[in-house]
């Protein structure tokens, strides 16, 4: 399925240069939600997304040999006990653990598929540091988390985190708020795959330091809102310029007084923007967040088709 791609015009203040360019969506977690919300009342059963969403991780990875798959018990651990039905269909070694109690109504009917079709399961005291596996899918917490990380939870992403193993976060990597990208304990991904659209969180704040690559895989959600723009990273220096206002997020935190943990750096900087009718940008070592009066645009160096 291809990622719905819209073209836009913008000039540039400080080189009056026109650029056209393709720009893929980066949401809200709410946005996000309801769009899903909706597209399962008007459309597709929400198993049917959920497998859609397995679907999408298996394709933008390249599985081969063991994979264990972590789940949580929301539809973050759907997503992978769909994924470990994928595996078994095609004869791949699979394992799951369930890192908490209890299920999702679609979570329950794939583990229950998964264990039909063979699927292995272990306890996340015998993973250990999940040695011996190639791959290690982390499905703990994805849009519906927020607060901090606690309990089993907290264990099973310190021992994803040991792990030697490729290591792969479906949607959001665990312990990272979707919208802040604030995350004290978070699981260390190589690749992150997003479900649907890319979550504002991916790019902001602690969420950079803890992925080294990030993928989209579409779903088929049709959004509700159309919200800000992804950008090319060489792009980012042209917001830089005349009339710009460039903070790193620590500058920006201090000199505002926000704390990490609670600020929304979108909404604020979108706010600003339009407010004192400049470009605000604020960086982190990898990506930036530009809000450019009527637009705001994300942008990171570790963004992968
Ligand atoms: N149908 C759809 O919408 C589709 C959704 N999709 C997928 O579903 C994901 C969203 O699923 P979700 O809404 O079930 O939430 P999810 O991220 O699994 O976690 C919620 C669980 O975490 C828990 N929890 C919360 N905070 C916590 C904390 N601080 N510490 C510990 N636990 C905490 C919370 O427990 P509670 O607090 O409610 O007891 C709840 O049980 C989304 O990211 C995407 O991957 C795709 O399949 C496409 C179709
Ligand atoms: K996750």
């Amino acid at each position: 399925m291809r990622l719905r791609r819209h073209t836009t015009q913008f000039v540039n203040n400080a080189y009056r240069k026109e650029i056209t360019m393709d720009f893929e969506k980066v949401v809200s977690v709410k946005n996000m939600r309801e769009s899903d919300a909706r597209t399962i009342a008007e459309r597709t059963p929400s198993a049917e997304l959920m497998m859609r969403a397995a679907q999408g991780i298996f394709d933008k990875v390249k599985f081969a040999g063991k994979t264990c798959v972590v789940c949580g018990k929301g539809n973050n651990g759907g997503d992978g006990y769909a994924l470990a039905c994928i595996l078994a269909r095609h004869s791949m070694d699979c394992t799951i653990v369930r890192a908490v109690e209890g299920f999702s109504k679609d979570g329950l009917y794939y583990y229950q598929l998964a264990k039909s079709l063979g699927v292995n399961e272990i306890s996340l005291y015998e993973a250990g540091n999940f040695e011996g596996y190639d791959i290690v899918v982390d499905c703990l917490l994805g849009t519906g988390f927020s607060g901090k990380v606690e309990g089993e939870i907290a264990q099973a992403i310190t021992q994803i985190n040991m792990t030697p193993a490729y290591v792969v976060s479906a949607d959001i990597n665990s312990g990272i708020n979707g919208d802040t990208g604030y995350g004290e304990l978070a699981v260390n991904s190589d690749i992150t795959v997003s479900i649907g659209s890319l979550k504002t969180g991916l790019f902001l704040n602690d969420a950079p330091y803890y992925i080294d690559s990030l993928t989209n895989a579409d779903i088929g959600i049709e959004l509700l809102l159309d919200e800000y723009k992804l950008i090319d990273y060489d792009n980012l220096e042209l917001f830089e310029g005349y009339n710009s206002e460039v903070y790193t997020t620590e500058e920006f935190m201090e000199k505002f007084n926000y704390s990490p943990e609670t600020c929304n750096i979108t909404e604020i900087v979108a706010e600003m923007s339009v407010k004192n009718k400049k470009t605000i940008v604020v960086k982190t070592e990898h990506s930036a967040v530009i809000a450019d009066v009527k637009y705001v645009y994300f942008c990171a160096d570790y963004i992968r088709n």
